[in-house]
Formats: structure tokens, C-alpha cells, sequence
């Protein structure tokens, strides 16, 4: 289990208040009409209980004096009773439309604040997603909760100043036992809502590791490896082991709340039972009516019935602020990449882009990934990176595309500091394939298209985008051709349910190349390993295309099979985190370093193997 205290942990009053507010003014953005009406029957139901114990005890004195007039009082006590049964359900009705439009909103915000953060870094944080998973859990409810616990506080509070105020008119000694009485009540809720919210950040991690072993188990990209290897049980053992942690802490929190509202419970009834018995005994003496009995009954009842809702609303609410801190910690936290104030616009690439004295680790306690790279890659020019794994090719393209910034040193692009450029400038001017490229579940079309979106849904360029990169006649050949949903998990839409259809590792890869190519006309092209999963012929196509449409164009270009780049205009040898050898590759040949040496043992693997010497056999 981890440290109980989360970023959302015990907070002051001041900042519960706060959340409280955010809470409310989510809900009147929300649903107002809503709003109103709750608050509306509020004020109904909080006055119908104590109307009905007056309007009784009015009957029964009225019946037992043999007074007249007691068809109002008896007609009023009927519409008060129909208030009881029908207000609540008109409450529900309301609490619904609240809810649903309560929900939209705050998850239109949740993830427009996770989209809103340009970089990756909060992403391999895992205490953000321990994070994010708490605040989506919070949006679901807390909000509704928080909102309708103060609606129905204050809907108790009218019942019970009502009930005190005949309570005092009656016995105002039993006022004072009945509120002492509920005091401790109050202490216990609010001290258990507390613990609730610490044993939830504490086992949150346990919870995300059980829920990924739990999809590890059904993924099916994980299928395979599962059956092969015969992980299953291994993984089920380890999501257990994760859920009997959950469990442990629940069941230590739920034998808490046993005992202190079992020991709370017998305390208010002993309380009910002691002033029952006093009225009994007075109205014995003739000191108190026989409808003074029912209502004293119906207001010890009352009083204790409200003070309960206002203390477990109270401490419900407590919990879902507590809750809600998640959430608003994650709607409102800072981007963990910056973005300027005042960004410097960002003009089409002219002279091209500097890597000045870049330094770079992904966190302060990960080693050094970048050590000072220089590195110009002029406008026009194809570049090639070139490194064993690890070497950190994909890092330096990932700080190319400002998904992190460099810890020391700075990228330029025609002299502006990319640290001073919105990256959604920045990324406009670019088209990228990653190593590790997303398979989406939608349409052939639609994961190309999603390329450029802001190009529009248009269907000849998605159709061209397709055909430089050589899937094409693939995708048309699809039973539905581009309208086929690429997908094992989902069903196709329309009258038929139509199964999705699987495409090969490298298919996916020229979709993901199609993807980026979308963007050709781009500043800037890379491709960091675009065709690692494609056969000879396909690459050797591939690499025809690209270098027809990279003409003229600025590009980088990563990959380990060195033959697809020997054309580069500049070949850049990355190791130990700092450039070790820059030429053309001739250049480098000639030199004889580690691109000859690394060439000539790719090379060597398409020779044929020398004949076995006689002396051998
Ligand atoms: N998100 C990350 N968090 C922490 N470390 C990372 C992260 N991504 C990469 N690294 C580390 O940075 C180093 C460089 O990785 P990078 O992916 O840039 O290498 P590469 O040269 O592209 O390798 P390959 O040829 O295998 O693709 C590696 O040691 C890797 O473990």
C-alpha cells in the first residue's frame, strides 16, 4: 500500500469550500431549471413533516375534544400526506436531469484539461494516472453528490428546526438530550469519510495494477503470449493478490463504520425509548394532551431522523469533496509542458532547424539520454539518424516534436526557440511516424484521415495518402474497401453487424505511414523505422516512394536497416547520448568507423556464406 496521503489528502476547510463551489457552479452550467426545482423542494419536503405532526395532533385533540371544525384541518393534513409520497419522486426525477447533465459537463472538462497538456511527461507518471483514475471515478459521482448531500442538509435542518421548535414548546430538556445525543454521531461520520478517502489514495495503485492484469488477461493483443507462455494463471494470481489488498483495507474500514454506528445506534434509541416514556408519564398526570403525546413522539423521531440524514449527508458530502479533489487537482493542474504566454509565431521553415547544446533524461533520477547534441538540419535536406537501441534516435525526434523539452540547450527552428512556439504550431508543420504507431479501432478511411483532420474528411487525398504509401490495393481489396472497420474487438456499424477485419504487422504499418503522409506537404517529414515491419519488396517500394516525395523536403529518418538510408543528404551516428560521426556515406565509408563497420555487417549478411573448406569437412 502506498503513502495514505494523496495530492487530494486532508485539506483545510478553505479548500473543501472551495471545491464545494466548483461543485456548485458545475451544476448550475449544468442543469439551472434543475437546480431551482430542487431548491423549490427543499423547502416543501423539509416543511412537510413537521406540517403533518401539527395537522395530526390538531385531528386527534380535535377528535378527542369533540371540537368542531375538522374537515380543513383534516383536508390539510391529506395534501401534506400526498406531499410526502409525491414529492420525493418528482425529487429523483430532478436529481436525474442533474446527474446526467452534471456528468457530461465534468467530463467534457476532465478530458479537455488532459488534452490541454501539449507534452508527455505527466503521462509516464504513474502517480497521475493513479491520479486520473481517482478523478474519473470522483466525476462519475462526487459533484452529484456534493451538490445533492447540501440540498439535503439543508432540506434536514428546516425538518429539524421545525421539530425543536415543538420540542421546546413541549420539553425543552428533551432538545438539549436529543442534539448531545447526536454530537458524537457527527465526530464518528466525519472521522470515517476521512479514513474512506485515505484508503482509497492508499490502495489506488493496488487497484490499477489489478485492473491491468485483469485486461492483460481478456486483451487481445496480449492473446497470444497469454496461451503460448501460459501466463494465465500467473496473471490471475497477481490480480488477486492486488484485489485482496483492496479488500483487506475495506473490510478493515467497513468493521470501523460497524462498530462506531452500531454503538451510535443504541445511544438514540435509548434516547427515543427514555422520552417516550417520559411523555407516557406526563400525560398519565394530565400534563400533556393525548395529540401533545403524538406529536412529542413524532418530534423526538423527527428531530432524530433529521439530525441522522444531516450528519450521514454531511459526512457523504465530506467524502465526496475529499473525492473531488482528484478532480479538480486534474482539471486544474498546470500543463507539465509550458506553453508561452505569448507564443512567437512560427513561419514556414526557410534556413532550418538547430539542436544547440541539447541535454536530455526523461526524469532527474533517469541517466542522461542526450548529451549535448549539436545537430543542424538544413531546410530542403534529409537527415539520418543512425545508433544502436538505445542510443536515444526516437527521444531526439521526440524533442523534434516538443513533446518534451530539453533539459539543457535548446532546439531552434529558423532561430526561434521551440520553448517559445505553441506546439500546436509547431506540430502543424510537421508529419510524423513513430516506431511504436497506434492501431486505431475505426474505419481504413478514418485512420488515415486522422492524419489530417483539419484537412477535412477528404476522400481522394486519404485515397492518395494510401497509394504513396503502397496499401492501396489492400485496402480496396477489404470487403467494405476503405469503409471496412480495421478492428477485433468491435462490430461494424450499419443494418448488418459485420465483424472487423485484422490487417497483417506490416499492413498497419503502411496505414501508419499513410497516416503521416497525409501531411506530405508538411515542413518537416519523420520517420523514425517506417518500414521495420515490411517485406523486401514492400520496403524497397516504399523507400522508392519516399524518396520521390521527400525531394525537396526536410526530413529525419531513423532506421536500423542502413541500405534505406545511404542516400541521405547527412547521416548523423548518435551514441553514448552525443553525435560520434556526421557525413554522407560515402564520407562515413571512407572513414571506416562504426557506420562502416555497422554497414559492412548488414552487408555481409546478404552475401552469400563462403564454402566450407575442405580441411573443415
Ligand atoms: N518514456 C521514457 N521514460 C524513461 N526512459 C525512456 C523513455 N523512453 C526511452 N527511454 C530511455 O531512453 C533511452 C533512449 O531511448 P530511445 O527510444 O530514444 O532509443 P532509440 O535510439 O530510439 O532505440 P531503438 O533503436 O531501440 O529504437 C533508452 O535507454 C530508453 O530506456
Amino acid at each position: 500500500m502506498r503513502d495514505p496521503r494523496g495530492p487530494a489528502g486532508e485539506t483545510g476547510a478553505g479548500s473543501l469550500f472551495r471545491r464545494g463551489r466548483v461543485a456548485a457552479e458545475l451544476a448550475w452550467r449544468a442543469r439551472p431549471a434543475a437546480v431551482l426545482g430542487s431548491l423549490a423542494l427543499v423547502l416543501l419536503m423539509g416543511a412537510a413533516p413537521v406540517a403533518t405532526a401539527w395537522l395530526t395532533k390538531l385531528v386527534i385533540d380535535r377528535l378527542a375534544n369533540g371540537e368542531g371544525g375538522l374537515l380543513p384541518v383534516a383536508a390539510a393534513l391529506g395534501v401534506a400526506g400526498l406531499a410526502l409520497v409525491v414529492l420525493p419522486h418528482v425529487s429523483e426525477y430532478l436529481n436525474g436531469q442533474l446527474h446526467r447533465g452534471l456528468q457530461r459537463l465534468v467530463y467534457d472538462r476532465l478530458f479537455l484539461a488532459v488534452n490541454a497538456d501539449p507534452g508527455l511527461s505527466r503521462f509516464e507518471n504513474p502517480s497521475f494516472h493513479d491520479e486520473l483514475r481517482l478523478a474519473h471515478e470522483a466525476g462519475q459521482n462526487a459533484p452529484q453528490q456534493i451538490v445533492g448531500s447540501s440540498l439535503a442538509i439543508c432540506q434536514g435542518v428546516l425538518t429539524l428546526l421545525g421539530f425543536v421548535v415543538t420540542l421546546t414548546v413541549l420539553s425543552p430538556v428533551m432538545v438539549v438530550i436529543v442534539i448531545a445525543a447526536a454530537l458524537p454521531s457527527a465526530r464518528v461520520q466525519l472521522a470515517l469519510s476521512r479514513r474512506r478517502a485515505r484508503t482509497l489514495w492508499g490502495v489506488s495503485s493496488n487497484t490499477r495494477r489489478q485492473l491491468f492484469y485483469g485486461a492483460l488477461l481478456t486483451s487481445p493483443d496480449a492473446a497470444k503470449e497469454v496461451r503460448l507462455f501460459r501466463l494465465g494463471d500467473f496473471l490471475r494470481t497477481r490480480m488477486l493478490t492486488e484485489l485482496e489488498t483492496v479488500n483487506e483495507a475495506e473490510r478493515d474500514l467497513d468493521w470501523r463504520t460497524l462498530r462506531s454506528q452500531g454503538l451510535l445506534s443504541l445511544l438514540g434509541a435509548a434516547v427515543a425509548a427514555g422520552g417516550l416514556f417520559w411523555a407516557v408519564l406526563t400525560a398519565a398526570s394530565g400534563g400533556l394532551s393525548v395529540g401533545d403525546v403524538s406529536v412529542f413522539v413524532a418530534a423526538v423521531a423527527g428531530v432524530q431522523t433529521a439530525l441522522t440524514a444531516i450528519v450521514s449527508r454531511w459526512a457523504g458530502a465530506h467524502n465526496a469533496l475529499l473525492m473531488f479533489g482528484h478532480y479538480v487537482g486534474v482539471v486544474q493542474a498546470e500543463p507539465g509542458l509550458p506553453v508561452a504566454a505569448r507564443p512567437s509565431a512560427l513561419p514556414a521553415l526557410r534556413a532550418g532547424i538547430e539542436l544547440r547544446d541539447v541535454w536530455f533524461r526523461y526524469d532527474d533520477e533517469h541517466p542522461w539520454v542526450l548529451r549535448g547534441v549539436d545537430l543542424f538540419i538544413p531546410h530542403g535536406q534529409a537527415v539520418a539518424l543512425v545508433g544502436l537501441n538505445g542510443a536515444g534516435k526516437s527521444t531526439l525526434v521526440k524533442l523534434l516534436c516538443r513533446l518534451y523539452d530539453p533539459v539543457r540547450g535548446s532546439i531552434l527552428w529558423d532561430g526561434v526557440d521551440l520553448r517559445e512556439a505553441h506546439p500546436d504550431d509547431l506540430r502543424a508543420r510537421i508529419g510524423v511516424v513513430f516506431q511504436d504507431y497506434m492501431t486505431y479501432d475505426l474505419t481504413a478511411a478514418e485512420n488515415i484521415m486522422l492524419g489530417d483532420l483539419a484537412g477535412g474528411a477528404d476522400p481522394e487525398a486519404v485515397r492518395a495518402a494510401a497509394r504513396r504509401a503502397g496499401i492501396h490495393d489492400t485496402l480496396d481489396a477489404l470487403p467494405r474497401g476503405y469503409d471496412t472497420l480495421l478492428s477485433r474487438i468491435f462490430f461494424g456499424e450499419g443494418d448488418e453487424r459485420q465483424a472487423g477485419v485484422t490487417l497483417s504487422g506490416g499492413q498497419w504499418q503502411r496505414l501508419a505511414l499513410a497516416r503521416a503522409l497525409m501531411r506530405h506537404q508538411r515542413d518537416l517529414l519523420i520517420l523514425d523505422e517506417p518500414s521495420s515491419g515490411l517485406d523486401a519488396e514492400a520496403e524497397h517500394a516504399v523507400h522508392q516512394g519516399m524518396r520521390r516525395h521527400r525531394a525537396g523536403r526536410t526530413s529525419v529518418l531513423i532506421s536500423h536497416r542502413l541500405g534505406a538510408l545511404r542516400d541521405a543528404d547527412l547521416i548523423v551516428v548518435l551514441s553514448d547520448g552525443k553525435i560520434s560521426e556526421r557525413g554522407t556515406h560515402d564520407e562515413l565509408m571512407a572513414k571506416g568507423e562504426q557506420y562502416a563497420r555497422l554497414f559492412s555487417l548488414q552487408a555481409s549478411g546478404y552475401e552469400p556464406a563462403p564454402e566450407p573448406s575442405a580441411a573443415s569437412g
